[in-house]
Parts: structure tokens; sequence; C-alpha cells
């Protein structure tokens, strides 16, 4: 709703087109050690894109069905704006917001092109990110019945339901905020990402680096236009970093007070994390993003137990989709059962 105007009705009982287009998908994704080098490879030669494996077919399935829901969102959207309002409101949507800068006076003009290319990007970078968040908070929530039960008391201690204002501030619900966040550093649904070089520099190293003939380095160089790696899922879990617990779900560490290391401190990007990339190309939805999740965890844990379906010690591995997500060891698919009953108080 926020982001399109538009009713998806997952919570309605009917798989919304959207969910069953990403969970297509990620069943597809048994990939062959072919399907991983194609990919790879398309990456430095475009032409290897065209090689029909089963997961590059899978992305121009989705693509194209992306291109067809965003376009037809795209036509009501203006339809209805041509007819005045939107449920007799004002259109605050991203797109809403979006559609209105096409026709701002004196800005630059955004066509209708990239109107869609947005919600193409809207509907991949702000769908998948955030449920696979909200699946991985809820999978750590089942496995610590502990943390869910001390984040239960402090929902039903604060009564009414958080405001938006709330939500974005970490004061307000300290213990939500801190189960949030800790989800988010131990489990980023994008593990890496990759940045190019814009010119030659040379990056000082914190310790210095043995190199295969021996050498001790201090720095590295990096010429222009060389493809960086960033590990950001093991940047996050780094003992160096983070200290001994570092790959402890331990909510705590975001309340106590030298619960932060001194060396994660010094990681930039959004609470010392690199979940959300960090630099002019960080991610546009972070604030929206720890809102949705404060917003849904509060209501669901609230009202309903969390646990794993076959017992705390569950063994979970992940599954490759477009992004990895948990799943029972042994199973097929991309789902991760839980078993859901209502609270009914203690
Ligand atoms: C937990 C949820 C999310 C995570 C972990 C996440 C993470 C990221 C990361 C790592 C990037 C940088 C990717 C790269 O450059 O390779 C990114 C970019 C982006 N994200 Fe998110 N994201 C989340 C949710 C959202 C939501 C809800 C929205 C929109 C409402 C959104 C919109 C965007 C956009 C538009 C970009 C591209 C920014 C640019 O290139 O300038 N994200 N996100």
């Amino acid at each position: 709703m926020a982001g399109f105007s538009h009713e998806f009705d997952s919570l309605g009982g009917k798989p919304a087109t959207i969910q069953q287009v990403f969970s297509a998908f990620d069943a597809s994704a048994k990939q062959s050690f072919v399907d991983v080098a194609v990919v790879l490879f398309a990456d430095v030669f475009p032409v290897f894109s065209y090689v029909p494996v089963s997961c590059v077919k899978s992305l121009t399935d989705m693509q194209n069905t992306l291109s067809g829901i965003a376009k037809k969102l795209l036509d009501r959207v203006e339809k209805e704006k041509k007819e005045g309002v939107i449920d007799g409101k004002e259109d605050k949507s991203i797109i809403g917001v979006l559609i209105k800068a096409t026709e701002a006076e004196g800005g630059r003009h955004v066509t209708s092109e990239e109107v869609l290319s947005s919600m193409k990007e809207l509907l991949l970078a702000g769908y998948i990110t955030t449920s696979n968040s909200m699946t991985w908070a809820l999978v750590e929530l089942a496995r610590n019945p502990d943390i869910q039960g001390k984040l239960r008391d402090e929902l039903l201690a604060f009564g009414s339901e958080p405001t938006y204002d709330q939500l974005q501030s970490s004061l307000t619900l300290p213990y939500l905020d801190a189960v949030v966040h800790e989800s988010l550093r131990i489990h980023p649904p994008l593990t890496d990402f990759v940045r190019v070089a814009t010119e030659d520099d040379v990056i000082p190293l914190s310790a210095p680096v043995i190199t295969k003939s021996g050498q001790a380095i201090n720095s590295i160089s990096v010429a222009r236009g060389t493809k960086i790696g960033l590990p950001m899922a093991c940047i996050n879990r780094s003992t160096a970093i983070w200290g001994p617990d570092a790959k402890v779900f331990r909510p705590e560490r975001w309340l106590e007070k030298d619960g932060i290391p001194k060396k994660a401190q010094d990681v930039q990007g959004y609470r010392h994390l690199l979940t959300f990339a960090d630099g002019p190309r960080n991610c546009l939805g972070k604030g929206f993003a720890v809102s949705e999740m404060k917003a849904v965890l509060s209501v669901l844990v609230k009202s309903f137990v969390f646990e794993m379906r076959d017992g705390p010690n569950t063994q979970i591995e992940l599954c490759r989709g477009i992004l990895p997500r948990p799943r029972v060891v042994g199973e097929e698919g991309a789902a991760m059962p839980l078993r859901v009953t209502r609270y009914e108080g203690c």
C-alpha cells in the first residue's frame, strides 16, 4: 500500500501474483554448477546471459511478470489520478509521488519509462529484502523463546500500536529496536555487493596481510575500473570486529553500555551495519524497511507465539534463490515452516 497504493491482498488468503513470481523463482533455484558458472561469466561476458540455463530463464520470466505488474499498477494509478484522488485521499504512496513528479514544473521531467523502471526496482529491492529479513527475525525469535518472551512483554506493556514516528525511534520500544537490528546484523538479505573503483587508489590495511609469496603488506593498490566485492555478511558477523559472540543472536548488545565494540563503532553505514550498504548508493528504503519490520513484528509477537516446527534444535541451511533464504536441512523449496499459536497470556 505504501509503495504503490495497491492492495496485493497477501493477507486475504490468496497468494498475490508478486509473491507467486518470487516463490516460483526461489523454487526453481536448484542451481547446478553450470547455472552458477553461466551467471558468474555473464557478469564479465554479457553474451553468457543468453545461455538458456534454468535460473537465467526464471530471471527473464520474473522480469517479464514484474513489468506486467508494474505496467498495470502504473495505468491504474494514472487513471485514478486523472479522476482526482485514490480512495478519497491524496495519493502519498512512493509511486503516486513519482508520478506527480512527471508533471512537476521546473524540476526534471520523469518519463513513464523511468517510473516503470523505478516500480520494478522497488518491487524487487523492497519486497524480497524485507520479506527475507522478516523470515529471519521470526526464525530467531522461534529459536530463542526467552528473547521472544522479553519482546512480547515490552510490546504488551507499551499497550497501544506504535505510531510511525515511534517506530522510527530507537527509544520508544528499545528491545524491539534491538531485535530488529540484531536480525539485520546477523542475517543481511544481501550478503555481498560489488563496487567499481572510479579512480586509482591505495587502501591502507588495519593489520598487515601475508601474501602468497610470504611478503607482509600494509596496503592494497586498486586500479581504476577494478571491481571490488564487499562481503557485508562476513563483516557484520566478524569476531575481529563485533567480539567473540559476533555469531550469536544477542539483541542485548544494542542496549548495553559497551555492547557495540570500538572496532564495530568504526564501521560506517547505518548503525555500524553494512546491511544497507554505504556511500552514495546506499539503500534508499532503509528507514522504511526498519519501520515496516518493527510494525509487523509488534503486531505478530503480541498476538502469536512462534516455534520451530521440529523443535528448537532444528537444523537450518541456506537455499539459493534470488537471495539466500533459510530452510530446514534436507527439505525442498524455499519454505521455512514455523508453528504458530495464538498467545493466550501467561
Ligand atoms: C531489510 C530490507 C532491505 C535491505 C537489507 C536492503 C538493502 C539494500 C542494499 C544492500 C542496497 C545496495 C545494493 C547495491 O548497490 O548493490 C539497496 C539499494 C536500494 N534499496 Fe534497499 N534494502 C531493503 C529494503 C528496501 C526497501 C523497503 C526499499 C524501498 C521502499 C528499498 C529501496 C532500495 C533502492 C531504491 C535501492 C537502490 C539505491 C541506489 O542504487 O541508489 N530497499 N538496498
